[in-house]
């Protein structure tokens, strides 16, 4: 149980947030099914990220870290060797669907099984295109919850219409029309982020986007590159957030990947009256944007949030609600079911763990809404497992009144293991 007490004066300094999560994972998956050696700068090495090249490992994949540098031989597609044992995706729910794609092509037979929380995240919206496309896959309520059977192969390139705006999905059903006959298309019911697109590109690939349709052709053979993965802007958010809240702040975040597919974060805070810079940013044609946030405190207005801002931010609505909890008047955040089905019930654990504080949120069947202003208390709150949850709570207790103990905290090291050495670095 980590105690942890109120800021007494501003938040000051540069954080370095680590690797993106998303990038990292894509990073390590495409490597490894290029020919030759690819080379990662600035890897996330947070437990899920570490899954995905431990999945890899077991597939005989050479894989060599160190610290966040990551060097990959990959052989091609065929490269890959049929797993002698479980793959364990963790908590990783990228992992998991990702690889489903991935290992829906290949000949061979698979288990993927993870943690308790992988075990009630839905497959079948991964596991019914594929088996549409060819594969064999199976497991518990047919074939919805890990652990999953894969028995890859011949597959046929499909025309698919998501029927949630999952960059997952997308990316696992992408992977599997890399190695199809033909061409797989893809049509998204709102713009997801597009790290796999860009990937792809990355590695030598094509794929085809017009508007929120995604296509690309099967034979597709990628060669190792080097990839440098930009901070991570959902890491970087609670740092925004924090120093948005303490006055007395400032802070500096560095190299912070910019993607309009993940930024909108940077969007709602603009438009709470958020005091934030952008600057110094870098836009390479093919690659990933990034720039240099600045974030002082302001006080800040409730908002609404929905429609297609919503996959923009998804991540964030943890923190989002956080920041509602001290704006002024009422914040909705809504058509945000996709919340449900993440590490916890995110409406669910965001609602209880706030108003253990005091706070006024109520959920919604989509969402939640807060009214704000309100001075949290001190208490006992938990992370239920889930990282964002703990690092919500974490910045909570920054403007709570009395210290609050957080129970579950080690779940923050699936994407920010030096979360706490940065909070206090700057404390
Ligand atoms: O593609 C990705 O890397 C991710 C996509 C999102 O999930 P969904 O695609 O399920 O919305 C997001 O919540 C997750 O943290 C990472
Ligand atoms: C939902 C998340 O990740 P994943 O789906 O990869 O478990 C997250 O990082 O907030």
């Amino acid at each position: 149980m980590e105690k942890l007490a109120p800021a007494q004066t501003g938040l000051k300094g540069t954080i370095k947030v680590p690797g993106d999560k998303s990038i990292s994972h894509r990073s390590v998956m495409f490597a490894a099914v290029a020919r030759g050696k690819t080379m990662v700068e600035n890897f996330l090495p947070g437990a899920d990220c570490l899954s995905t090249i431990h999945c890899f490992q077991q597939m005989s994949v050479p894989i060599e870290r160190d610290g966040t540098r990551v060097v990959i031989a990959g052989k091609g597609w065929d490269g890959l060797a049929e797993p002698e044992t479980v793959l364990d995706t963790g908590n990783s729910g990228t992992t998991t669907r990702l690889m489903l794609g991935l290992l829906a092509g290949r000949p061979f037979h698979s288990v993927i099984a993870g943690d308790e929380s992988i075990a009630k995240r839905p497959m079948q919206r991964v596991t019914k295109p594929l088996c549409e496309m060819g594969a064999h896959i199976d497991g518990r309520m047919g074939g919805n919850f890990t652990p999953l059977s894969i028995r890859g192969g011949a597959l046929q390139g499909i025309e698919y219409r998501l029927p949630v705006a999952s960059a997952q999905v997308k990316s696992a059903l992408l992977l599997a029309g890399l190695q199809a006959d033909g061409t797989t298309i893809v049509h998204e019911p709102q713009p997801t982020r597009d790290h796999t697109e860009r990937m792809i590109r990355a590695f030598g690939g094509e794929v085809r986007t017009e508007g929120r349709t995604i296509s690309v052709r099967g034979g597709t053979v990628f060669h190792g590159t080097e990839i440098v993965v930009p901070g991570d802007i959902s890491s970087a958010a609670f740092f925004m957030a924090a120093a948005s809240l303490v006055p007395g702040s400032e802070i500096v975040l560095p190299d912070v990947g910019l993607n309009p597919t993940r930024a909108g974060i940077i969007d709602v805070l603009k438009q709470m009256g958020a005091d934030m810079e952008v600057i110094e940013t870098h836009a390479p044609s093919d690659g990933e944007q990034t720039g240099t946030l600045v974030i002082r405190p302001a006080a800040l207005q409730g908002v609404e949030i929905g429609g297609g801002l919503i996959p923009r931010l998804i991540d964030e609505i943890p923190i989002i609600a956080l920041l509602a909890t001290q704006a002024e008047g009422r914040t909705v955040i809504k058509d945000a079911a996709e919340l449900k089905v993440k590490e916890t019930n995110r409406i669910d654990t965001v609602v209880r763990e706030l108003k253990k504080l005091g706070a006024h949120i109520e959920a919604t069947a989509d969402g939640m809404i807060i009214e704000g202003p309100c001075r949290l208390s001190g208490g006992t709150v938990e992370s239920h497992g889930d990282h964002r949850i703990g690092m919500m709570l974490a910045v909570a207790s920054l403007v709570a009144k009395d210290a609050v103990c957080l129970k579950g905290a080690e779940a923050i090291a699936v994407s920010y293991p030096q979360f706490f050495d940065d909070l206090k670095s700057v404390l």
